[in-house]
């Protein structure tokens, strides 16, 4: 007898998951499969979208403590994609996707702008992301560059002359200037080149103040900073027109429509309808709306955990789905609301639904280790989106703080009071009702340094995961899966206790 017909290897996928149990990723392991190709041949190349492709599985939350252009930017240069929050005015939601598609570097700054009669009054005029202020004709970004001022240089100014006009003192030089699309080793020669060490990036004709725009500042340190990172080996999430690609989150209300239009002017690549429970009318006819409006745009529906809503939005014209209801690390849905489902199950049963319709499905919520993004690939999602995973990088909004000796960053819940009367108190408070009620917390996740150096380790350790179940691709990935292949097991709480360390006085735990 085959040892198979003695003993039966775990459950394949479909019998595993219809006992009525909700499992979480930790709830679940996969038994390991045949190795014969390197780590090295395995693609994690995917779809986010019905027409978007990435080169690595990783969209960012549109969170307002997770996404805005720096991380945006930076997480296109490793070939996936940010999702701008709609947590301000639509104005600046756009401004960032244009800040984002205006960018081949992922560099950080986002300095404060004026024109030459405008006059520094203190060190906070400065942006803390930038030691210059930029001087343009308008004051604004979108317009001729025609100076700087950096901080040493206008703290060595005579007091009575720190007030005046900065045309009377700021540097101005044609030197400085590169064009935006250049790349890290052309931005790296100019500088060896011109023995500079600051350039202006700048699009447009910057000769012309109506047709020129300046897209940021960069110093030589920036480019050995970027240069340091590891690379996933690929190219970034590149657009049509040379910049990055970038999604934004909306909303499903009368003034979205607005929003929208402004993001669609700026060239936004794919937009999210942002919900915890995307089965409503009111997204319904939000799709349908985008759809007819801006047929060249991907829309991504949710958020969904069951089958039958998956249905809905995709009938409804969906190019994507995301899926995960309270599984996210500041939620609180299930405990307030009592609805939700165990993300490994939510993904599982979502993804085998838009699978027959050809729609990716995005994993989304509940990450905190590389094992856990290689069960949200495996089970059927395209992509993972990640809020707490990226929040503590140095590409996450806002500043570190030190809490109890332990440098960190703020993270907070998109339904968590603090977010809602920051920005998105008409949402909440619905029209008819005064009373709010928390789905989320706010709390704060420890410092990661860049997500140029930790992404591309974590996908590493992904590579490693596919290899161990035999799978060079998502889509064989996928094939062993609904083939019955891949075998799983529900671990039991022993189980998961000796799959994670345990028994030691002490460990320090290094992933890289
Ligand atoms: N994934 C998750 O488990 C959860 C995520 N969140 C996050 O919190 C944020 C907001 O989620 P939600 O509160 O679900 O936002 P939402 O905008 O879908 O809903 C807020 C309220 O407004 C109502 N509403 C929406 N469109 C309307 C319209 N056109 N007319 C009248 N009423 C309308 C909704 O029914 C709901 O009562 C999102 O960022 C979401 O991702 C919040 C809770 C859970
Ligand atoms: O119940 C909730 N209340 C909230 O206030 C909230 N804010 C965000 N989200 C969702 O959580 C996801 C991020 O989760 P992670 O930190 O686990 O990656 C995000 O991508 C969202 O789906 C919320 N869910
Ligand atoms: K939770």
């Amino acid at each position: 007898m085959a040892p198979s017909e003695i003993v039966e290897d775990g459950f394949a996928s479909t019998r595993l998951f219809n006992q009525g149990y909700s499992y979480t990723y930790d709830d679940v392991i996969f038994l390991p499969h045949y190795i014969d190709f390197s780590t090295d041949d395995v693609s994690l190349s995917t779809n986010l979208t019905r027409r978007l492709p990435l080169y690595t599985p990783i969209v960012t939350s549109p969170m307002d403590t997770v996404t805005e252009s720096a991380m945006a930017a930076a997480v296109a240069s490793l070939g996936g994609i940010g999702i701008i929050h709609p947590n301000l005015s639509a104005q600046v939601q756009a401004a960032m996707v244009r800040s984002v598609k205006s960018r081949r570097v992922p560099f950080l700054s986002s300095p404060t702008f004026l024109s030459p009669s405008h006059r520094i009054s203190s060190l906070d005029d400065f942006d803390a992301s930038s030691p210059y202020v930029l001087i343009t004709e308008s004051g604004s970004p979108r317009s001729k560059f025609v100076g700087y001022v950096s901080k040493s240089d206008w703290l060595n100014l005579e007091d009575e002359r720190k007030g005046s006009e900065v045309k009377s003192y700021m540097k101005t030089s044609n030197d400085i200037v590169i064009p935006w699309n250049q790349s890290l080793d052309q931005i790296e020669s100019f500088f060896k080149e011109k023995d500079s060490d600051l350039g202006v990036l700048v699009r447009g004709n910057a000769d012309v103040a109506t047709e020129s725009e300046v897209v940021d500042v960069v110093m030589k340190e920036d480019v050995e900073r970027v240069r340091g990172n590891p690379r996933l080996g690929l190219g970034g999430t590149v657009g049509p027109d040379g910049g990055w690609r970038v999604g934004a989150a909306i909303g499903t209300r009368e003034s979205d429509k607005e929003r929208l239009e402004g993001l669609v002017k700026e060239g936004v690549d794919v937009v999210v309808l942002d919900s915890s429970q995307g089965n409503s009318i009111y997204q319904i006819e939000m799709i349908k709306y985008v759809k007819k409006v801006y047929p060249e745009l991907d829309v991504i529906g949710g958020n969904v955990v069951t089958a039958a809503q998956a249905e809905n939005l995709i009938k409804a014209g969906v190019d994507g789905l995301r899926v995960g209801m309270g599984s996210g690390s500041i939620c609180t849905t299930q405990e307030v609301c009592a609805v939700g489902r165990g993300q490994a199950t939510a993904v599982y049963k979502v993804a085998s639904i838009a699978s027959k319709y050809g729609v990716p499905v995005i994993a989304d919520g509940g990450i905190s280790n590389s094992g856990h993004i290689v069960k949200a690939l495996v089970l059927g999602a395209s992509t993972v989106m990640m809020g707490s995973f990226l929040a503590g990088s140095e590409e996450a909004p806002g500043s570190y703080q030190y809490q109890n000796g332990q440098r960190v960053k703020k993270y907070r819940g998109m339904g968590s009071l603090e977010a809602m009367t920051k920005g998105s108190d008409q949402r909440y408070l619905g029209d008819t009702t005064k009373l709010k009620i928390a789905q989320g917390v706010v709390g704060a996740v420890a410092d990661k340094g860049s997500v140029l150096k930790f992404v591309p380790y974590t996908m590493q350790a992904v590579k490693q995961g596919f290899q161990d179940l035999g799978a060079s691709s998502l889509k064989s990935a996928h094939d062993l899966l609904r083939g019955g292949v891949l075998r799983l097991e529900v671990r039991t709480g022993a189980a998961q206790v000796e799959g994670g360390v345990h028994g030691l006085v002490s460990y320090e735990k290094k992933p890289f």
